[in-house]
Formats: C-alpha cells, structure tokens, sequence
C-alpha cells in the first residue's frame, strides 16, 4: 500500500508518543532515585516523612497507564505544536513534550473555535486503541473549519459501550463544560443539567483542575466529594486517580456525620421533622437556653490568700462573652479564662508577682470555677443536647403533634446508651457545629444535590464555610421526601446564595428516542427545568406489554438473555421489593450477576433497585414494571424519570400493569 501523507503524520505523532512515553519513564525513574535517597538528605525524620510523603505521591502521579495514551490532542499555535495529555511529560531539557490538560495553554483545546481561535490554527484530536493512535481528525480553525458535537472521535467516545466504573473525560470536554470545569477556586457555582449531561464528570474535573491550579492551598484544606450512596461512589472512585488525583475524599453525606453507629430507624414523620431547617433553630434555642445568669460571687481560697470575685462582673463576663458571637464551647473556655484572669489580677496585686503557670491551670480546674461554670454555662455535649430535645421536645416551633413524632417512646436510661437514627446523627451533627467550629474545606463538590435536605445542606455549609462549592443535581431528578424545587433553596442553606445556577441541556448518555420518552415525564414532576437534548441519534427503545402479570418475569428473563447477545452492561431495574426475586431468578438460570456498588465484579449483568440507580448508567436498561418504581414512593413519578434515563444504548420498559398515565402522553 502506498504510503500517504496521513500515514506518514501518523507514524510521526506515534514516534513521539513512543518519544513521550520514554521521558516520562526518566521522569519516574528520577523521582523513584529521589524517593530512595530523600530520607539519607532530609534533616530531621519529620522532613524526611513529609519529603518521603511528597516523593511516594510524585512516583504514584508519573505512573504510566499502558491503555491509555500519554496524549489525545494537539494544538498548532505560532507554528509551534503543542501535545495535550493527562499530565506534563518533559524532556530531559526540561522542555515540554506533553502538556498537562489543566495547564494555561491547554485551555485553547477545548474553547478555540472560528469564531475565537485564541491563535490556534489547527486543532488535532486522536483515536486510540488500547493505548496505540489509530487515527487522528484535524480542525483547521485557521480555514473556517469547525467539528464541534460532530466529531467522529467525540462521537465514537460517547458511544462506545460502558461496563465496569466511570471514566473520564478529559479528551472530549465541551466548552460549555469547560467553562465550568475551570471556574476560578473563588466561585461557587451550582450546575443543573438533565440527566447525562455530564453533571458528575464536570463535578470531578472541576475538582482535578483546582487541585492543579492550587495544589499547595488545597493540599492543605483539602477537596470533598459527597455523593449520594456508596453505590454511586465506587462507580466514580476511579475517576480521579486515573487524573493523577490521589488525595480527594470522597464520601457520602451519612459518612460525613457519622459520629456514632445508625441504631435505630424513624418513622418517615420524625425523618421530615428532623430533616426540616426548623430544627436548627429548635438546637440552637436548647442549648443557648442553658445559660443562666450568675447569682453568687465566686469565693477561692488559695493558701493564706482568699480571692473573691463579685457577682457583677461575673455577670459582664457572662453577657460578654454571649455577644461575642462564638460556637458554645469556645464562649465556655473564653468565660473560664477571663474569671481566672481576675483571680490572676487580684493575686499580682496582693503578692506582688506575676503567678505561674501551673497556678493559673490549677486555678482554672479549681472546683469553685469549674462550679461557677456548670452553673452557669454548662458543659454540652453534641449526643446530650441532641438527647435532651428528643426526650421533651421543646414547645415553640414544633407543633404538638410534631413534637410526638419525634419524641423518644421510651428516653434511654444514659445519653451514652442512646440509639441514634440517621437523621439523629444529623442533628448532633448540627449541635456539634453549634459548640465548635467546623473545619472548611477548600472545595466540596456535591453531587445529586436536589436530595439534599435544608439540615444537610448545612452539614456541608459548616465544612465549605471558608471555601467554594460545585452544586450538581437535576431538580426533575429529586426524590427525597424533601427535595426542592428551586435551587436559591438549597443555596441559601448552604450559605452560598449568590452562587451561580448554570444550566446544562445536552445529553451525552441517553439516546434521543430515550430522551423523548422520559421527557413526556417532565411535565407531572412539577419542576421547571429545560429539557435534555441528545446528541445521540443512534439507540433502541422497546415498551413490551405483558398479558399476564404472572408472566412478567420470565418476560423479564428473556429480555435480558437477548440483551446479552450485544457488547456491553445490562442492568434490570426494578422496584426494590422485585429485587430479591429477580436476582434469584438469575441465579437459578447460572446468570452472574452484580450488585450495584461492585463496580469491579466484572459481571454484565446488574440488578438494581430503583432507589440505587441515581447516577449510575448502563448500555441496556432493562426496566421492570414503572407502575410498582412509581408506587413505591411519595416522588414515585421521579425516581421512574431517573430510572427511564440511565440507558446509554438500549432501554427495554416491561410492564403487565398500565403505564404511569404520564407516560402515555404522546
Ligand atoms: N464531553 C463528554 N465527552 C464524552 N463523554 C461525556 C462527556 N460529557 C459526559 N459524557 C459521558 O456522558 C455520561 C453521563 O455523564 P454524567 O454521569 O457525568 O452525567 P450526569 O449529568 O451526572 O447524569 P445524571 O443526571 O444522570 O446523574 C457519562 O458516561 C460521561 O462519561
């Protein structure tokens, strides 16, 4: 075959990917040599763990994945020419081979277009398998040459079959994601985009890229993702590690509070009262309601010396300290060190000498002051305050039958004792932000966000208080009890309510025969969000009613062992009380399955209950009778529109009972 100028371009760019791979292998190799030698060079053993720490985390962000290529992309600019890759690959000179997909430059790959060539005169993205460049698709932006969402490598990208974890994708950002994957550090932004709109890869890549720009300061506040069940997490734990991302902790919300073990479940009234903003306020009046004004002077005796502090200024103290405005147990220790300051001062005056240190701590622990205290500004802890309202729950603002919901049927004997809910562990949450300040974090990204409730969005208010905020969700996603209808909501309970609300419409998982069946659905979920475009004109949807309900699950079967003929994940998602029968059918048909959050099980096949889906996504969605998904809850209607929009190929809809009317709207 003759050899073509293309062909020739392509061995080029193959050698220096062959070129790049090499460097980075020096790179490895040189800081391996570091890591070796850095405790023999560092001083003392403390800088040589914090240098060990540095050079271990250096090695691990230099590893070389095989499958994947160091590079995806290139820029010409000014004749020059500049490879675009997960991270920087320099050469022994020091001089850039790859450039990191975060870096200044880098930028110019995702947002130059015609119309802003930011210098780019021709834009290269390359096709890979397995780590080897296959092809490559060329936009001369100097020429008028634009691909945009019909590129062939976006396209290839977006439908190639999904099975085990998410991925990133950094090789095909899209400008309106990007501009939000690189919103400055400062800026909270909440983001509400229709189901796969690439909410949560924007989420993790905005983290990956302020982790970059700010390496330093978020080193050391840290970056926090919250996700909405572990199921969810280990689906995107992979993410960004492959960015180089080793240190980000990624959580739920109920890991995130949770102080002491889940040992008892609410009714579904005590959860809504627990959960509603009100009772923060019930908290915040318990416990200030604890201070009482001081009565009698305190009177030590030290020695031959006795000290005696007035009532009067025991009472400045006291309404001092108040105005102050600190967390409890700070204004506690403030009070304890003004009284043992005045106990200090009349000492100096008496003898003439500064007292020393272990006097002034004695002083401090002495029963008369540690009494004056618990008389007037008691010792709290989270677990009590929280016990002392759900065993009489205060009058004012509960009314009284929510004052029955949430009280305690039978108080236990010690707060030590207590058995806590899952919202309870939210309250004491609450109560502990109350008696100490919260550490912030640098950035806390929030995945599926509509769910939050009020009481939980301040959970995370206390840990991003001196930090920003990434808010994902789907308002026509919400399927708590509490879910809101209007982001300003949640915004203003997360203590950022000037944070930007940034709408994403166009799909890049569902099919567009898909879209437009779950869409039918948006007008009942009472939200007003735009609809999802997809830009995925391929796909199949099939809704196959059944005669017999008794049939309906061998029906089920079928369609799943049809399904299997084709590449790629199957999930059945069904109501969850359908969901032990259905794995028990698989079983007894020697069909491996997986549960939702064992993303490396390395099974096709998963069955999953509707409640875990959210987030998650699969080629063939196999989807068992929507009138039972919808049934099964209070916001039935919305979990269905999640469970409608996780299919990246094919959606099968299998129903013996009608079809939610909302549905069969054309
Ligand atoms: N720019 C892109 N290039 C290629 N694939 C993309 C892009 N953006 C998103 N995707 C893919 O689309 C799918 C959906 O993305 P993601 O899960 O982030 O969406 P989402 O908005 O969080 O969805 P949901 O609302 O359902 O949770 C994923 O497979 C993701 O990798």
């Amino acid at each position: 075959m003759p050899t073509t100028d293309l062909d020739t371009e392509l061995a080029a760019e193959r050698s220096h990917l062959t070129e790049s791979r090499a460097a980075l292998r020096r790179m490895r190799d040189r800081a391996e040599s570091l890591f070796a030698t850095g405790d023999k060079v560092a001083g003392d053993s403390y800088t040589a763990e914090q240098l060990g720490r540095h050079m271990a985390r250096r090695v691990k962000e230099l590893a070389d994945d095989p499958d994947t290529p160091l590079f995806f992309g290139r820029l010409d600019i000014d004749d020059s020419a500049y490879h675009v890759g997960r991270r920087h690959v320099t050469d022994d000179a020091g001089e850039p081979m790859v450039l990191d997909w975060r870096a200044p430059l880098s930028r110019s790959f995702y947002r130059a277009s015609v119309r802003d060539p930011q210098g780019v005169a021709v834009r290269r993205r390359f096709g890979f398998v397995k780590g080897e460049l296959t092809s490559f698709e060329d936009e001369h932006l100097d020429r008028g040459e634009e691909l945009g969402t019909s590129s062939r490598i976006l396209t290839a990208e977006i439908e190639r079959p999904r099975v085990g974890p998410m991925r990133d994708i950094v090789a095909t950002i899209q400008p309106e994601q990007d501009e939000l994957v690189r919103a400055d550090l400062a800026d909270s932004i909440c983001v509400q985009g229709a189901p796969g709109t690439g909410k949560t890869a924007v989420g993790l890549h905005r983290a990956a890229y302020l982790l970059y720009l700010h390496r330093e300061r978020l080193r050391k506040s840290k970056v926090l993702i919250v996700g909405p069940n572990t199921a969810f997490l280990s689906y995107i734990s992979a993410v960004l590690p492959t960015l180089g991302e080793v240190e980000v902790l990624q959580s739920t919300l109920d890991e995130l509070v949770g102080r002491a073990p889940i040992r008892a479940t609410d009714t579904d009234a005590a959860k809504t009262i627990k959960h509603d903003v009100r009772m923060a306020e019930v908290l915040s009046r318990a416990l200030w309601s604890r201070i009482t004004r001081p009565t009698e002077p305190i009177m030590v005796s030290d020695g031959s010396y006795r000290w005696r502090i007035d009532v009067e200024p025991l009472r400045r103290i006291v309404d001092e300290a108040r105005r102050e405005g600190l967390p409890y147990s700070v204004g506690r220790e403030r009070v304890r060190a003004r009284v043992v300051g005045l106990l200090q001062r009349q000492s100096e005056y008496r003898t003439g000498n500064s007292p020393s240190e272990s006097w002034l701590r004695r002083m401090s622990r002495i029963a008369q002051v540690t009494e004056f205290l618990e008389s007037v500004w008691p010792a709290v802890t989270p677990e009590s305050l929280v016990a002392g309202v759900l065993t009489e729950p205060p009058t004012d603002l509960l009314t009284e039958e929510e004052r029955e919901a949430i009280r305690w049927v039978k108080p236990p004997k010690t707060v030590k004792s207590a058995k806590f809910s899952a919202a309870d562990l939210l309250l004491i949450d609450e109560a502990a932000g109350l008696l100490e300040r919260e550490t912030s974090f640098g950035h806390v990204v929030v995945d599926e966000a509509q769910d939050l409730s009020p009481m939980q969005a301040r959970a995370i208010a206390r840990r991003s208080e001196h930090g920003s905020i990434t808010l994902l969700g789907d308002l026509a996603q919400g399927t708590a009890p509490w879910a809101t209808t209007d982001w300003r909501d949640i915004l203003g309970h997360l203590g950022k309510p000037d944070a930007a609300v940034v709408p994403l419409t166009v799909g890049f998982r569902v099919p567009e025969v898909v879209v437009r069946l779950a869409n039918r659905l948006l007008p009942a979920l009472g939200v007003n969000v735009p609809a999802a475009v997809s830009l995925r004109a391929d796909g199949d949807l099939a809704v196959v009613p059944v005669a017999e309900p008794a049939d309906l699950d061998a029906v089920t079967m079928a369609e799943l062992t049809a399904a299997l003929v084709h590449e790629g994940s199957v999930a059945v998602i069904a109501a969850d009380a359908a969901v032990d029968r259905l794995r028990a059918h698989l079983d007894a048909a020697g069909i491996k399955h997986a549960t939702p959050d064992d993303v490396d099980a390395g099974a096709r096949v998963t069955v999953v209950p509707a409640t875990l889906v959210k987030g998650l996504e699969y080629d063939h969605v196999i989807v068992h009778e929507p009138a039972d998904i919808v049934a099964a809850e209070p916001k039935g209607l919305n979990r269905l529109y999640v469970v409608l929009t996780r299919a990246v190929t094919r959606l099968s809809v299998l129903h013996a009972k009608p079809l939610p009317e909302a549905l069969t709207l054309a």
